[in-house]
């Protein structure tokens, strides 16, 4: 059994005691699933040591059955183990075979190697727990606590409205009582008017309160909610914007944007509609059950029966209506996935004239997604035609049992009257809840899956830990027997025992070829992830002790392949750089990096809108926008990765020449594919398999007539065969 972990990776992503853990390796072939169990120890050299625990095979059955109908959960449950506790385990096998796993026992580690098809890939607990995210109610209430008055003042009224309800269906009684007395020919002392005026007025009198009162909640439920969506929206973008790189290597956009969209919306309605309806509904229930029961104990007695097992019935109902919402809610936003990365990569889209196979697949999903809610749509038509059903013949067995009481002269017309708008009344709030049900469990989903996020804390902090004054940075960089592989894939090595020196003020040029590991190197000197072995140092001092926020926003300027722009002026492009900058020094940065006299030719200079994506202006003007901004913080280490590789050979020279100046004096790591460009460079490191395998100047690597002399060579076949043309 061969993991291809390092030690130190365990270590940081397990978070375990150092002596000995359990792993759990989820291996699926074509035929089977096997989960196995290792006890994890350390010999005494100190290498990681396997014994197999216990090996458990899941055959054909289960498969078969996870790949006929995807998306189905299979139990097998309580596994037990060599270990003292048993082991419930819940494997959920979806679409793509993919398998995933919530191991609710797994308290040692926290993370579970899956194999899938031959891929491989760890997953933390909480991903793979998936949807069994539980709702946030801390969090939840800090969220409404500054509004908390609003809050209980809307609960109030929507009571009040309540309550002033109750009264009515025994008003309306006593007027239909002074009605029947005058149509069988009243009474002499007394006229109609008169009699009527009291309960009539009273009545009035508790349909403006109650509008008034329905006014006041409304209002401030919506100002509350509002609010409350609003702050969850900020808290959730503030937590999205700090995660960690990994965060965003492992999470869609659209599935990011999903929840920071429609989840926010669809938790504010249920928010607003459970408590403003909801507690209309249950008051009301309440209220009016107790004036039934003073009108007729007989009738309210035969209502107590019916009641209860509408709601026993509603509430199973309801689950199963709940549970295919989810599901609904879920392939809603898988479709949204695609149409988001459809429309974000459109060039590479139309570049493949893939557009109808982006259709298909979009069609695809919406139709899922379309049948789905057609299916939620005739179960919630089904329920509320059902409960309609059950609660009109309600109605009219109390209008058959009422009207039986009158007829016996056990109640007045005035007391069936009254009875029946209760009933009506109780009737609609039933009818209300059983709707709320559903929109309560969409709203708590959906909050769920907004506090995941919200609750998902980065191990990176944004800041936090030594800055240096700008006029004692001197820009020495050092690599120190770095070892590296991205989170997501942590058997993956990129880097092995990586040494690089680059000394203030001089130029390393990396080179290798693809996939050696040459922007992971840029990516670990800007401390998007941490090494897993080894330093990375400035000026002799750990990335890891200085502030993050200093060293991207002051020490390091970064100038990437294909820059993007923000949709916004050109000065605010390049203020982004440093946003207290004033108009002089924008324009200082655009002289610099030899853009002022092209933004001078726009019309509106320095305020051209650049379109989405920086459309507007051509590649070597925006890579020169983009010089200008990285220059504007006056950074005393720039990263210079493939700056010009993905520009024509006009605005290359024009680039390279920026480039050439702008460089001058400060600390340079270049990631260069154009072997000429960095011809120059103090020192040039050719990295194969994530090692440094040989480093020198240019002259000393081409006499050597090592790696670097052969990259020369395929680059310089490349140029004459592209020269020659095809
Ligand atoms: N975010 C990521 N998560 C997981 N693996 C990654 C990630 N980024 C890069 N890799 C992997 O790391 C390896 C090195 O990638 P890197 O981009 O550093 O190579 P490179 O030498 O810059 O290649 P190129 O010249 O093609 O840009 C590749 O195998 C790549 O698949």
């Amino acid at each position: 059994m061969n993991f291809k972990f390092s030690l130190r990776q365990l270590r940081g992503q397990l978070k375990i005691n150092k002596k000995m853990f359990s792993l759990t390796r989820l291996c699926h072939r074509q035929s089977s699933i096997t989960l196995r169990n290792y006890n994890v120890g350390f010999s005494d050299s100190g290498k990681l040591k396997f014994s197999s625990l216990w090996t458990r095979n899941f055959k054909n059955s289960i498969l078969k059955d996870g790949c006929q109908a995807p998306k189905r959960r299979l139990n097998c449950s309580s596994i037990k183990s060599g270990l003292q506790k048993p082991l419930p385990i819940h494997i959920k096998l979806s679409i793509g075979l993919t398998v995933t796993g919530s191991l609710s026992w797994l308290q040692l580690s926290k993370v579970v190697f899956c194999q899938a098809q031959g891929k491989s890939r760890v997953s933390t607990l909480k991903e793979l727990s998936g949807d069994e995210v539980k709702f946030d109610w801390k969090g939840f209430f800090r969220l409404l606590r500054p509004d908390i008055w609003r809050l209980i003042v809307a609960v109030l009224a929507a009571l009040m409205v309540a309550l002033l309800n109750i009264e009515i269906p025994r008003l309306l009684g006593s007027v239909v009582n002074i009605v029947a007395r005058f149509v069988k020919g009243g009474d002499s002392t007394s006229s109609f008017t008169s009699e009527m005026r009291d309960p009539v007025l009273t009545l009035l009198n508790l349909y403006i309160f109650q509008s008034l009162f329905t006014f006041l909640y409304i209002c401030l439920l919506s100002s509350v909610g509002e609010r409350v969506a609003g702050q969850m929206r900020k808290d959730l973008f503030e937590s999205i914007i700090k995660q960690d790189i990994l965060f965003f290597d492992t999470h869609r956009t659209g599935e990011i944007v999903n929840r920071l969209t429609s989840d926010v919306q669809e938790f504010k309605s249920s928010f607003k509609m459970v408590i403003s309806q909801g507690l209309r509904s249950v008051t009301q229930i309440a209220g009016c059950g107790i004036s039934l029961y003073l009108i007729s104990p007989q009738m309210a007695g035969g209502m107590m029966v019916v009641i209860p097992s509408i709601i026993v019935v509603g509430t199973l109902i309801g689950s199963l209506l709940r549970k295919l919402s989810r599901e609904a809610q879920m392939q809603t936003a898988k479709a949204t996935i695609v149409a988001e990365e459809a429309i974000s990569n459109i060039r590479t889209v139309r570049a493949f004239a893939s557009e109808g196979k982006e259709m298909d697949l979009y069609n695809r999903e919406v139709n899922e997604s379309n049948r789905l809610n057609e299916l939620l749509g005739y179960g919630v038509g089904l329920f509320q035609g059902g409960t309609n059903l059950f609660l009109n013949g309600l109605v009219l067995g109390t209008l058959y049992l009422g009207g039986y009481l009158v007829s016996t002269n056990s109640a007045t017309p005035g007391d069936l009257m009254s009875f029946l708008v209760a009933t009506q009344t109780i009737q609609r709030s039933l009818a209300q809840l059983s709707l709320l049900f559903g929109q309560f469990v969409r709203g708590l989903s959906s909050g769920s899956r907004v506090f995941e996020y919200i609750n998902q804390q980065p191990k990176m902090n944004l800041s936090g830990g030594i800055t240096i004054p700008h006029h004692s940075l001197l820009g020495d960089v050092s690599f120190i027997n770095v070892f590296f592989s991205y989170p997501a894939r942590p058997d993956h090595v990129i880097l092995r025992n990586l040494d690089l020196e680059i000394p203030a003020g001089k130029m390393v040029a990396i080179v290798g070829s693809s996939g050696a590991g040459k922007s992971t190197v840029a990516a670990l000197l800007e401390r998007f992830y941490d090494p897993e072995k080894g330093n990375v140092r400035i000026d002799g001092i750990d990335l890891k002790d200085l502030d993050p926020s200093w060293l991207r926003g002051h020490a390091i300027g970064y100038i990437g392949q294909e820059p993007v722009l923000f949709a916004t002026s050109i000065r605010e492009n390049i203020r982004y750089g440093c946003p207290t900058a004033s108009d002089e020094e924008v324009e200082e940065a655009a002289r610099a990096a030899n853009a002022h006299d092209f933004i001078t030719t726009f019309p509106h200079g320095y305020e051209t809108v650049v379109g989405e994506r920086g459309v507007t202006v051509s590649g070597g003007q925006k890579q020169r926008i983009a010089i200008a901004r990285a220059l504007i913080k006056k950074p005393s280490i720039l990263i210079l990765d493939e700056a010009t590789s993905a520009l024509d050979s006009e605005s290359e020279k024009i680039v390279q020449e920026t480039l050439d100046k702008v460089t001058k004096g400060k600390t340079v790591l270049v990631i260069a594919h154009r072997l000429s460009t960095i011809k120059d460079a103090h020192m040039i490191a050719v990295l194969q398999k994530g090692k440094v395998v040989e480093i020198g100047s240019h002259d000393r690597l081409v006499r050597l007539g090592g790696h670097y002399w052969n990259l020369i060579k395929v680059q310089h076949g490349e140029t004459e065969e592209n020269e020659r043309g095809p």
